[in-house]
């Protein structure tokens, strides 16, 4: 069964419409109209226990507002939302114990506290039997690397420790769901990495469903099967990451380094320059391999290689789609 189910969620925010000019202020604090922005236009989705989603779209696209939904922070305009059973704006308080959130900008640790304090605070908040809380505290101190910090204050902690932080307290009381809201926004490639590990680590070990916001495609790529694509509130794509690709950009290039332009069948060459051809193919027509061998018999070749498309490719095309509908 879907430990997440979404059907048919809307959210409308209604803004007082404002007038300029002169007496403008005025106007508008006395007239009802409203401009209303829905941006959550009617979306469904299902997620089951253990799956590792990435929620992607361009700014805008109704990314937050939907987490925001899903978390019980915003009541919906319309439509379901059903987390592990709870209705998360209903029930508050049994929701906020399934859940853990991490938001990439904000910290939900205390900022003069070190950080041990905080996580301590925490278990204490959510109950946490003494002896479950040590065990977590040093799994997650160990795969997080937070030995060297847990006695410094948050607010001395550089962005990268601050979210290996915030990770481990959102996962102290182990919530069977996480959300991580851009966890990897401003952090250099390391520190990227260790959170990609550990999160990737988490959902295989201990099956924690995972929900990720991202604009990182370097973290989908690495992390997620799955993805739901939205723009302007709408879903546009909700499937996995290697049938997106075939769809979209069912293309391979080989890339061939010769001093003539390679002409071969099976192939169209789409460029020659510096030395090297690129040679379009459909690999469910052409084996690479014959292709391969029909460049090599044909032409003295110095270097061979194969470029994939990349998901920044194909998703850039959906959306231009998605602008033109
Ligand atoms: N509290 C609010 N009041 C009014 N409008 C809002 C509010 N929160 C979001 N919006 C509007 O709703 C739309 C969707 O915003 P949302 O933050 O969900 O997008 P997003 O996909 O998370 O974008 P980003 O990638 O930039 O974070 C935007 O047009 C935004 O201006």
């Amino acid at each position: 069964m879907s430990i997440i189910r979404v059907e048919g969620l809307v959210k409308e925010f209604r803004r007082p419409r404002r007038y300029r000019g002169p007496l403008g202020g005025l106007r508008t604090l006395f007239s009802r109209q409203y401009t209303v922005n829905r941006a959550v236009d009617g979306v469904t989705f299902a997620i089951e226990p253990g799956e590792l989603v990435g929620y992607l779209g361009p700014n805008g696209a109704g990314k937050s507002t939907t987490i925001k939904m899903l978390t019980g922070i915003l009541v919906p305009t319309s439509g379901v939302v059903e987390v592990a059973g709870v209705t998360p704006w209903r029930d508050r308080e049994r929701n906020a114990r399934q859940i853990g959130v991490v938001f990439g900008q904000r910290s939900q640790l205390w900022w003069d506290l070190p950080l041990r304090d905080s996580l301590t605070l925490i278990g204490k908040l959510y109950q946490v039997p003494a002896d479950r809380f040590r065990r977590n505290e040093e799994r997650f101190t160990e795969l997080l690397g937070l030995g060297e910090f847990l006695d410094t204050p948050v607010r001395q902690l550089s962005l990268g420790q601050r979210m290996r932080g915030d990770l481990a307290a959102a996962m102290l009381y182990e919530p069977r769901i996480l959300y991580l809201d851009e966890p990897t926004v401003g952090l250099d490639v390391v520190a990227k990495e260790r959170i990609r590990a550990f999160v990737g680590q988490l959902n295989a070990d201990s099956g924690t469903t995972v929900i990720l916001t991202t604009h990182d495609l370097d973290d989908v790529e690495r992390l997620c099967r799955r993805i739901i694509l939205i723009d302007h509130g709408t879903v546009l794509y909700d499937g996995d990451v290697a049938s997106l690709k075939a769809r979209y950009a069912p293309y391979r290039e080989l890339v061939v380094h010769a001093e003539e332009r390679i002409e071969v069948p099976g192939a169209r060459t789409t460029k020659h320059e510096d030395g090297r051809s690129w040679l379009r193919f459909d690999p469910a027509r052409t084996q690479v391999a014959d292709l391969i061998g029909a460049v090599l018999a044909a032409y003295p070749v110095t270097d061979l290689s194969i470029v994939e498309p990349d998901l920044e490719g194909v998703i850039h095309q959906i959306y231009a789609a998605g602008d033109r509908s």
